[in-house]
């Protein structure tokens, strides 16, 4: 009776996948596996049962997802992976980050195809060039709008697929030109960049930024999603992970404003350039895909390789 509740409590909380995995184990055990009074041997199926399941993290989730931070810089990169092909994406990847990422992937026996960039970041270098040098199969994904070099380019509306998951692109520009927002409707999921952050949003003197078609991106794109959708954003610098369309649509400071005044406040932000702008343009108008030593400098270079 014991048992059958252990396994009645594993079905419960993994469901279809590790279901499968237990009427395989159970029919070896039921044809050679027997304790000493000639009872079936349910305690050793689950044991393997657990082996079976620790095989392959996250396989109970409809979509496998983790979100990462860069404590330097302030970015979030997400990793989605589709639990039945085990095909993966990372949105936004950070250069001096890429090996924190592949080792997560691998860990979880996840394949990681593209890296999609939200837009031209000004504050640090994408993975994506790396990945590129690291990872056979992989492909640099952004906007068409964006102006950069890429493997993929995604145009408003768009539809793009992972294993069995898929992606709607909206062209959401006002922080850059070509920002996108990559949208999972089946999970109720957004990935904003910078357009939107958590009670803030993107800044907009620079790269084609522009208040006006910000506040129309938020508004006629973002806060039309439905209001359970979460929201993730590119950035936080004050300690958050993710907010609702619903939260942002009532508390966001910026986005509650008028239009008229949102542009006012836009113009008066008045923050410090990012450090590392006159880096990152150039290298993210590749995807990434520059020297090491432009990335780096040569003598960061060479410490890395000393690392290694
Ligand atoms: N201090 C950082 C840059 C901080 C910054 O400007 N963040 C951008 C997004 S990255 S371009 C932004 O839009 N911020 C909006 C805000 O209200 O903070 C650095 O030097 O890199």
């Amino acid at each position: 009776m014991k048992m059958l509740g252990i396994l009645k409590h594993s079905i419960r909380y993994c469901r279809r996948p590790v279901a499968a995995n237990l009427q395989s184990t159970i029919g070896s055990t039921n044809s050679n596996k027997r304790t000493l009074d000639g009872q079936l041997d349910l305690r050793c199926t689950h044991v393997r049962h657990v082996h079976d399941d620790a095989k392959r993290v996250a396989e109970h989730e409809s979509v496998i997802f983790r979100q990462m931070f860069d404590g330097e810089t302030y970015t979030y990169t997400y990793l989605l992976g589709c639990p039945e092909t085990r095909a993966a994406i990372l949105i936004d990847p950070v250069y001096e980050m890429v090996d924190r990422d592949v080792k997560v992937a691998e860990e979880m026996e996840l394949d990681i195809i593209y890296g999609l960039n939200t837009h031209v970041h000004a504050d640090h270098v994408t993975g994506t060039g790396k990945l590129k040098e690291l990872l056979p199969r992989f492909k640099s994904v952004i906007s068409k709008s964006s102006g950069a070099k890429a493997d993929i380019h995604l145009e408003d509306g768009a539809e793009f697929k992972f294993g069995n998951q898929c992606i709607k692109c909206l062209s959401t520009p006002g922080h850059t030109g070509g920002c996108m927002t990559y949208v999972l409707p089946e999970h109720a999921m957004a990935f904003t960049g910078d357009a939107l952050l958590i009670r803030a949003c993107g800044r907009t003197d620079f790269q084609e930024g522009d208040s006006g078609k910000l506040y129309e991106s938020v508004w006629r794109k973002i806060f039309t999603l439905p209001n359970h959708f979460y929201l993730y954003p590119g950035h936080d610098y004050r300690g958050f992970s993710r907010t609702t369309v619903a939260e942002e649509k009532k508390f966001n400071p910026r986005l509650t404003l008028d239009k008229e005044k949102f542009v006012q406040f836009m113009k008066e932000l008045d923050l410090a350039y990012p450090k590392l702008i006159d880096k990152s343009l150039p290298a993210n108008l590749k995807c990434g895909e520059i020297s090491k030593e432009a990335i780096l400098g040569s003598e960061d270079v060479l410490s890395h390789m000393g690392n290694h």
